[in-house]
């Protein structure tokens, strides 16, 4: 089994990674080439450690394991049997990164990549040994949402998804499969389908964002928390479905571009809660109180899904 783990990219999703992998025993090495995303990571590495003890995730039998910061890529590999890259959702710059870290590991050392849904097979075509890489797609944040995608691409040997599978698993987090390399694998391509309604529907004035996110929050992710699509279909009846469908279907945004809604406000700069406004605006002080309100709730909906309360 893996012991030795290094992340590379230590933005949005890699310090909860480093976190969850080193909870679970792993020795983690953690490189960023920014000092100020080292410097963000180590605090929030604290945050992350407290909301596994919220969730009561223990270090098994072996020990605790570590995250070592340091400042080299070469340093970061050296010794490790898993590489997870996290650095932005940008083919050139994954192709750099693997250019990178080629010459510097063996041939059995996996790479995976937390790629949003960039496809595998593209990834691969950028390093020497394409039949030990595999996408390991965490979701965020990823110290708290246990189910975990794992795609092969063309080259991709079977040991490979197995070899991860198994290790999602041994953390006691859920492993699903994706079966084939499509562009945003399967969770976002649900989340994406959904995300292009709910701006759609905002941009064209039907509802205001505070209401659709109620309807939405409410009405069905609430529900599908516990009841997933599938299910919910025979829930509700295949010929209700098939009746909605059959009219719904083809009034539904189909476009194929970013939205403009969208397109506006990235060229404001207005990314949501990073940079204090996207959607809704934020105070600092709001943002930090959010984030904290946004675990507690996650970590009581987990623990009753779990059976745990
Ligand atoms: N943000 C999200 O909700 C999720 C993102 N992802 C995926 O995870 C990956 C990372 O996403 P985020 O953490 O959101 O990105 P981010 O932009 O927050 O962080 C990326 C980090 O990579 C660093 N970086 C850039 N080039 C580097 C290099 N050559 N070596 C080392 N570090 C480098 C940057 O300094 C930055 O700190 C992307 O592929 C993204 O699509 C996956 C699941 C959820
Ligand atoms: C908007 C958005 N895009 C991508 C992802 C991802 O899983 O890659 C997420 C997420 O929640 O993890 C997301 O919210």
């Amino acid at each position: 089994m893996i012991k030795r783990a290094a992340l590379i990219g230590l933005g949005t999703m890699g310090p909860g990674i480093a976190a969850r992998l080193s909870r679970g025993g792993l020795d983690v090495t953690a490189y960023d080439v920014s000092q100020a995303a080292v410097e963000r990571a180590r605090g929030m590495l604290d945050l992350a450690g407290g909301v596994l003890d919220r969730l009561d995730i223990t270090s098994p039998g072996t020990g605790a394991g570590t995250v070592r910061f340091v400042e080299t890529i070469a340093e970061a590999v050296d010794g490790a049997e898993l590489v997870i890259e996290n650095v932005p959702e940008n083919i050139d710059i994954k192709a750099r990164t693997y250019r990178d870290i080629d010459p510097l590991i063996g041939p059995s050392v996996i790479v995976a990549s937390d790629t949003s849904g960039i496809p595998i097979t593209k990834l691969q075509a950028h390093i020497s040994h394409p039949e030990r890489m595999v996408g390991m797609h965490w979701s965020n944040p990823p110290h708290i949402i246990p189910m975990i995608e794992v795609i092969g691409g063309e080259q991709t040997a079977p040991e490979t998804v197995a070899t991860i599978r198994d290790l999602i698993r041994s953390l006691g987090l859920l492993p699903v499969v994706v079966k084939k390399d499509v562009p945003g694998f399967v969770e976002n391509r649900v989340l994406y389908a959904l995300l292009r309604e709910a701006v759609d529907l905002v941009e064209r004035g039907v509802i205001e964002p505070e209401d659709l996110d109620t309807c939405v929050s409410w009405g069905i992710g609430y529900k599908i928390a516990v009841i997933g699509p599938m299910a919910l279909l025979d829930m509700a009846g295949l010929d209700i479905y098939k009746s909605v469908s059959s009219f719904l279907n083809a009034d539904l945004s189909n476009r194929d571009d970013v939205a403009p809604m969208v397109m506006e406000k990235t060229a404001a700069s207005k990314f949501g809660i990073k940079s204090g406004e996207g959607m809704f605006s934020y105070t600092p002080e709001q943002a930090k109180a959010l984030q904290g309100e946004r675990a507690r709730k996650l970590v009581a909906v987990r623990r009753i899904l779990e059976g745990r309360e």
